[in-house]
């Protein structure tokens, strides 16, 4: 399989001298779910956050490859940067959807890097990607909810957007950072199913940070531990043992 992301020497410093992320190397393949777990404060959303330049990196080379070519994300800056944030689709924890628009609107903002400026704010989006959107609110089951405003919809709605905006940009790379941290059980569970199987339609990796290790065993194919700012486990799921979960989260009386 070839590799869709190559992070090499990743180091992330926000004080000068005090690591969040120590020296990670980590490739990330073509397809399927990758789960990353760890400790609150161990540095998982500033890896994911560090991907997409949403959190500057101290050091290191992040290596995204796609058919359009393969860029160093910690190189870019400016229009570059704007063009390649376009290949990497990101799934909140707190969805971050434009509360007061509509669903359909929510969900054609994952357009805004592609169509020019002008469209977008008469709200003109050609007639494909308009298409696009229908198409997947239908596929995370909320195709009656179009016209409805962002903040009208519930938890587990709100992430399907999210979802649906994420994969309207046509990603090469899907982050998701605690996509199901807010939602109850049940609708946990709903959310990465779908995630899951619209992700594997697309053909769109993902990467997730979860702190539920029984989901991330249930749907991921990839499991990365992290402690202290440094990856301790890298492993199909049925191989992560309580000795490695003891050495991720430390202790074992919770186990
Ligand atoms: N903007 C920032 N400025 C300074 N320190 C920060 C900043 N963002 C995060 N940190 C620190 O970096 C460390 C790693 O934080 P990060 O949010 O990446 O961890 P995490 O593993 O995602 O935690 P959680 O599971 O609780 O979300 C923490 O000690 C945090 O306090």
């Amino acid at each position: 399989m070839s590799a869709a992301l190559d992070i090499r020497g990743l180091t992330k410093e926000y004080v000068a001298g005090k690591p969040v992320l120590r020296n990670l190397d980590l490739s990330i393949g073509a397809e399927g779910i990758t789960a990353i777990i760890g400790p609150s404060g161990t540095g998982k959303s500033t890896l994911l956050r560090c991907i997409n330049r949403l959190v500057e990196p101290t050091r290191g080379e992040i290596r995204l490859r796609s058919a359009e070519g393969s860029i160093d994300m910690a190189k870019l800056s400016g229009r570059a940067l704007r063009l390649a944030r376009r290949r990497i689709g990101m799934v909140f924890q707190e969805y971050n959807l434009v509360e007061r628009l509509s669903v359909m609107e929510n969900v054609l903002c994952g357009r805004l890097g592609y169509v020019p400026l002008w469209r977008a704010w008469l709200r003109k989006y050609p007639d494909q990607d308009i298409a696009r959107a229908f198409q997947l609110l239908d596929a995370v089951g909320l195709p009656e909810h179009a016209t409805r405003r962002a903040d009208a919809l519930s938890g587990g709605q709100r992430q399907r957007v999210g979802i649906a905006r994420a994969l309207m940009q046509k990603p090469d790379l899907l982050l998701a950072d605690e996509p199901t941290s807010s939602l109850d059980p049940r609708t946990s569970v709903e959310v990465l199913e779908m995630l899951t199987t619209l992700a594997g339609a697309e053909g769109v990796p993902v990467i997730i940070n979860i702190h539920n290790v029984a989901l991330a065993r249930r749907y991921a194919r990839r499991i990365i531990g992290m402690s202290g700012g440094a990856i301790v486990f890298d492993g199909k799921p049925e191989d992560l043992e309580d000795s490695h979960l003891t050495q991720i989260y430390g202790g074992e009386d919770w186990l």
